[in-house]
């Protein structure tokens, strides 16, 4: 299975227009790919809080409409990244969209731990409650969104619904890179599963993006990681290595539940 991570750049000076344009275009260099992943917000820039209002669109929007033509002229099945998806009945949402090889969209993510504490996308966008995988040919993804990276029970939850490539869109700040490369490596150990994260390049409202995409394997080994500016990364993984890892290093099935809370 070959899978491409587009590690775009969302520097300020470029328009949402000539930017998903760009994307359309660098998701078809990829045909021959049987993943393609883009990072999150890629669009807007993840820290464009003020804009996040004004620059929404809704699922099936503009991103929506290029993207799933991108998946099918490729031919791939194409995680397309997050869009600030404006739900008519509710709040903005941070919405992931996976389309199939034949441009049908195949699974949409919203977001569940918001970043930014008390300001931010915490503030100004709404929460997503459901865990989303996705049947990819001979295997099943688990989707989660950038600060979601930092909650390991969320990626228990997709192990335990099934996934075996957690796939994480991201616009991670260059500040805290090192938090990404060993939390994208410890959700891979720590599920026995292959970890795909993509990232933006660049500099995003004033805040320089770490980059530095990364593929870990289910033993936790670096398959490929990127550099700082824009880059496509492709590596090749064997979705069997997942059982086969877990037959081979049990530890799965030594997770102990339910245990009592400590004696006061
Ligand atoms: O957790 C972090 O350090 C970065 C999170 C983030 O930038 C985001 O979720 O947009």
């Amino acid at each position: 299975m070959r899978a491409s991570l587009i590690q775009i750049g969302v520097d300020d000076d470029e328009s949402i227009d000539s930017r998903r344009e760009r994307a359309a275009s660098l998701v078809r260099e990829q045909a021959g790919a049987d993943l393609v992943v883009l990072p999150e917000l890629w669009t807007t820039g993840a820290f464009a809080y003020e804009s996040f209002a004004a620059e929404a669109e809704p699922l099936e929007g503009p991103t929506y409409e290029v993207m799933a033509k991108a998946a099918s002229d490729a031919g791939v099945w194409l995680h397309a990244g997050s869009i600030p998806e404006r739900d008519p009945d509710g709040p903005l949402y941070n919405t992931s969209l996976v389309f199939s090889p034949d441009g049908q969209l195949a699974a949409a993510y919203r977001k569940i731990h918001r970043f930014g504490f008390d300001k931010g996308e915490a503030v100004l966008m709404g929460a997503g409650s459901s865990l989303v995988t996705v049947r990819l040919p001979g295997t099943a993804a688990g989707l989660a969104t950038c600060y979601d990276l930092r909650f390991p029970e969320l990626f228990r939850g997709l192990v335990d619904a099934g996934a075996e490539l957690l796939v994480i869109p991201a616009g991670w700040p260059e500040r805290r890179r090192s938090h990404w490369t060993l939390l994208a490596q410890a959700r891979a150990v720590e599920n026995q599963a292959y970890v795909l994260a993509c990232g933006t390049a660049g500099t995003h409202a004033g805040v320089p993006q770490a980059g530095h995409s990364i593929v870990v394997d289910p033993w936790g080994e670096v398959l490929g990681e990127a550099g700082a500016g824009e880059e496509v990364l492709t590596v090749e993984l064997d979705p069997g290595r997942v059982s086969t890892t877990r037959e081979q290093f049990p530890a799965l099935k030594d997770r102990v539940l339910g245990l009592d809370a400590p004696r006061r």
